[in-house]
């Protein structure tokens, strides 16, 4: 792996300017750290006011560890003044310290992939990165998208956050292009946004997806939900980026205005008049034919995918890929090139009697609902799914999944996913609160095998929640766990290893 740990930088050259403490000295600083538990001789220290507390209280220790500078707000700073006799350092006092250090981490590390683009939407971002990637690679470039699932393609590595934290984040895309990946493509989750983790970052366009119900626990109120989600468009794209927006999610009018009123380029998706245009589309077991328009150039495209909104992410990451330079023609055809993105509608085995198995990661309302109605179309029997709600989550939304999945599936299994440090019964209890016939197995393996035994020819199970994930996290243990692969046990048991 390349070194992308860059020689030391002064605070002017981060763009910062001391006006506490020290404030003609500007140190050589040798590296960026939000956690004095991890600070090094050197280290700018970021004391940022966080969920649990203010990080103004880790100042005193940040400046044991011999940290060479430190950003924090006012708050932070008076913290700093109780605790400690002497600010011998320099201090930034910033309005915004985490916006502040999303461009001090990009001058520090200042490198990136040349072409890069950013999703956001309650669903579909890990898809779209995806799909654009691969698009990407079918062009021949050098390219990773990363997020949820890690970092893909060209050049792999895990992640602990969907949207990781800035000095991560620029580490990350300086090693990107120290490999030679010259585009990439990444997930804003709303945390993200509403953090700055992503504001030091060039995009050359930005996608929108869908704006439901999801971490309501964090942003309160729908409408913060929202404008963390907007900020994408009016902070983080530059004006002469381009915005994607899928046009029938009812808040994709507002996302444009956003964008048109600062000036960016506007690609629109949707089932009506739109740039990229969904004209019709036909299913069946195993992808889908669609019909769709570029600017009123009709054209098909065979996908192998499950699910008419997999063909909504395939086209945004067109858009995307189109809206960063590429020709239109070439981009759309790739298009039946796209393989399916691992733990989303993901066949993941197939039961003797032909019925077939998915694993989806829907996890919100609106995905469990969208993720069974995409279903309907490519099956002939019933629909049996089996999903959980996490602990530790948005605990509104854990009964209208229930309720989601009652009203559009015609079996029922609720079941454990990563109860973390909540008690898994209770949390079944609330979704069981939506849909009260459901059948209600804590054991996920044996929720899986109830649902897989159920399947009759003809028949579909979706097994909803974890799609991609190797674990269940139960309180702070995290045991194996992957749906696909208890899929393919459950079936071996119930038909023979043979099957
Ligand atoms: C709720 C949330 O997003 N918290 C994030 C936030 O933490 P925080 O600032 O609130 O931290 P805090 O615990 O209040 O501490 C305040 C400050 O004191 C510092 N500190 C704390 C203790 C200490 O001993 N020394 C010290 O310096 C902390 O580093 C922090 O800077 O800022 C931290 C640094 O950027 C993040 O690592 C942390 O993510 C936590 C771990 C997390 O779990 N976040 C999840 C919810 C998240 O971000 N998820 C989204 C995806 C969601 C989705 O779409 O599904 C994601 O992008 O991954
Ligand atoms: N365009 C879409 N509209 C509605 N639902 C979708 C869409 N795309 C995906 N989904 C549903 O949402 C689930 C999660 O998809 P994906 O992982 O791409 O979303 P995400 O936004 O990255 O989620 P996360 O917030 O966990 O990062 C899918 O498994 C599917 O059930
Ligand atoms: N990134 C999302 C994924 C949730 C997936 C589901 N398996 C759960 O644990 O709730 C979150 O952390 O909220
Ligand atoms: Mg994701």
């Amino acid at each position: 792996m390349a070194n992308a740990k860059p020689a030391g930088k002064s605070l002017l050259e981060m763009g910062l300017t001391a006006n506490a403490g020290m404030v003609d000295a500007d140190p050589q600083i040798l590296g960026i750290c939000v956690d004095s538990r991890k600070t090094n001789a050197g280290d700018l220290f970021v004391a940022m006011c966080g969920v649990n507390g203010h990080g103004g209280e880790f100042i005193q220790y940040a400046l044991r560890m011999d940290a060479a500078a430190v950003l924090t707000d006012a708050a932070g700073l008076e913290i700093a003044k109780r605790n400690v006799a002497k600010l011998d350092v320099p201090f930034i006092i910033s309005d915004d310290p985490r916006l502040d250090l999303a461009h001090a981490a990009a001058r520090f590390y200042a490198k990136q992939p040349a072409t890069m683009t950013a999703v956001t939407g309650t669903n579909g971002k890990t898809s779209v990165a995806n799909f654009t990637r691969q698009i990407w690679e079918n062009l021949g470039k050098q390219a990773t998208n990363f997020g949820t699932a890690g970092v893909e393609g060209a050049y792999t590595a895990p992640l602990s956050h969907t949207t990781p934290e800035p000095v991560t984040l620029h580490k990350l895309l300086a090693e990107l292009s120290d490999a030679g990946i010259t585009h990439a493509s990444m997930e804003a989750s709303s945390h993200g946004l509403d953090q700055r983790r992503l504001d030091g970052v060039y995009l050359t366009a930005a996608g929108f997806t869908n704006f439901t119900q999801d971490h309501l626990d964090y942003h309160e109120t729908f409408e913060a939900y929202f404008d963390a989600k907007a900020g994408l468009f009016t902070r983080v794209l530059p004006p002469e980026g381009s915005a994607v927006i899928n046009m029938d999610d009812p808040r994709g009018v507002d996302i444009k205005s956003l964008a048109e009123a600062r000036g960016q380029d506007v690609i629109t998706i949707g089932s009506n008049d739109c740039d990229i245009t969904i004209l019709n589309s036909r299913f069946d077991a195993t992808g889908q034919d669609v019909r769709f328009s570029w600017r009123g150039d009709v054209r098909t495209v065979r996908l192998s995918l499950i699910g008419g909104f997999q063909a909504q992410n395939v086209m945004m990451a067109a858009g995307l890929v189109i809206a960063s330079g590429e020709q239109a023609k070439d981009v759309f055809d790739t298009l039946a090139e796209m393989r399916t993105v691992s733990g989303r509608m993901e066949l993941a085995a197939t039961r003797q009697n032909g019925a077939p198995v998915f694993v989806d990661y829907a996890h919100t309302p609106d995905a469990v609902e969208t993720a069974l109605r995409a279903m309907r179309p490519h099956i002939m029997g019933r629909l049996i799914v089996v999903l959980g709600a996490g602990g530790d989550r948005d605990t509104s939304k854990r009964k209208l999944m229930g309720a989601a999945a009652a009203e559009n599936a015609d079996v029922v299994f609720v079941t454990d996913d990563n109860p973390r440090s909540e008690d898994p019964a209770s949390i079944r209890e609330m979704v069981m609160q939506g849909c009260p016939d459901a059948n209600n197995v804590g054991d996920r393996a044996q929720a899986i095998l109830r649902g897989i035994d159920a399947l009759q020819p003809g028949d579909a199970l979706l097994i909803a929640g974890k799609g991609h994930e190797t674990g269940q996290t139960i309180g702070n243990d995290v045991l194996p766990f992957n749906d696909v692969e208890q899929a393919s046990v459950a079936v071996a048991a119930l038909d023979g290893m043979g099957a």
